[in-house]
């Protein structure tokens, strides 16, 4: 946690949390909070409209703008659903597919020269002791830039530097999270997408077999089956991590107004100077602070 000292007194700021902390996403059935740690993962979350996609990845957005350890990396079909984060983010890309895939190919240029940097160290994957920054890719909505705009060519091309990141990302600090309201095996989650997700979230889901390309085959007939969560249930679902048995639990509700004001603090601890003591403030010409 850093300090700025204010009127001779030490004033903490920034809630120092990193990406290589547990994530708290909500509670399980029992009550019981869940958490995750992404650094080394990535998360899919598909489910039907309102089904609380959304919020989960709020929960994920508002950890990592209070993370001193995170670039974000927003790609928003729609404009307004990851919106709020903007101003926190490095890049943010609008429902403009080109604009995507060069994103896409600068993240993996970031990959690229990350595995370098590991080779160059004869090591395998980052450490938070490092101090390098993890980077968060988070798509919503996956089907709008894989399945729904531009031509079959870039479509596909988005999904291949896509499913790279999320392949060869965990490892060196560059996570992906996504989310799709159409859970479909053809075009939008491949199989092969999908199954390298090491957390995989199935909200509401319209049948038993759209549950089970989210969390994978085989998941609804042992009795986890999100098509059985009731609709009024928004923020319910199945999270599934690699190598484990799915979890039913909900996610936390937060307002706009709650994420503005995360948003708002978050970017106060992203400020790229210190505030000034009072005493060192000029009354008659304005003080220049290094950046
Ligand atoms: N944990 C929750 N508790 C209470 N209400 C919730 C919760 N999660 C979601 N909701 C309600 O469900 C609505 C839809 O949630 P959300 O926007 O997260 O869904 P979504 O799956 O992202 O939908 P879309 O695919 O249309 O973007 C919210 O506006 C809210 O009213």
């Amino acid at each position: 946690m850093g300090t700025v000292t204010v009127s001779g007194r030490s004033v903490p700021v920034g809630c120092g949390l990193s990406m290589f902390d547990p994530i708290y996403l909500g509670r399980d059935e029992f009550g019981r909070p869940v958490y995750v740690r992404l650094v080394y993962k990535n998360l899919l979350s598909g489910g039907e409209p309102g089904s609380g996609k959304s919020t989960l990845i709020n929960a994920i957005c508002c950890h990592a703008v209070l993370c001193t350890d995170v670039r974000l990396v927003l790609f928003d079909g729609k404009w307004v659903e990851l919106g709020q984060y903007e101003d926190v983010a490095d890049k943010f890309v609008g429902p403009d597919l080109a604009a995507a895939i060069i994103t896409l190919k600068r993240l993996q240029t970031v990959v690229d020269n990350r595995y370098a940097w590991l080779r160059a160290h004869g090591r395998r994957k980052i450490e938070r002791s490092d101090g390098l920054k993890v980077t968060v890719a988070v798509v919503d909505e996956l089907a709008y830039f894989s399945a729904t705009v531009g031509s079959k060519q870039e479509q596909e091309e988005f999904s291949t530097l896509l499913r790279d990141i999320v392949a060869r990302g965990r490892a060196c600090g560059v996570i992906v999270v996504a989310a799709t309201q159409r859970p479909s095996g053809v075009d939008i989650i491949p199989a092969s997408l999908r199954d390298i997700f090491g957390y995989r979230h199935a909200g509401r889901c319209t049948t038993a077999d759209s549950s089970d390309l989210v969390l994978g085959r085989g998941w609804a007939s042992q009795g986890f089956d999100a098509s059985t969560i009731a609709p009024e249930q928004s923020g319910v679902g199945y999270l599934l991590a690699e190598g484990g048995v799915p979890v039913l639990m909900k996610t936390p509700w937060m307002t706009d107004g709650q994420i503005e004001a995360v948003v708002d603090y978050a970017a106060w601890t992203r400020r790229t100077h210190t505030i000034p003591d009072p005493a060192e403030v000029s009354d008659i010409a304005p003080t220049l602070v290094a950046a």
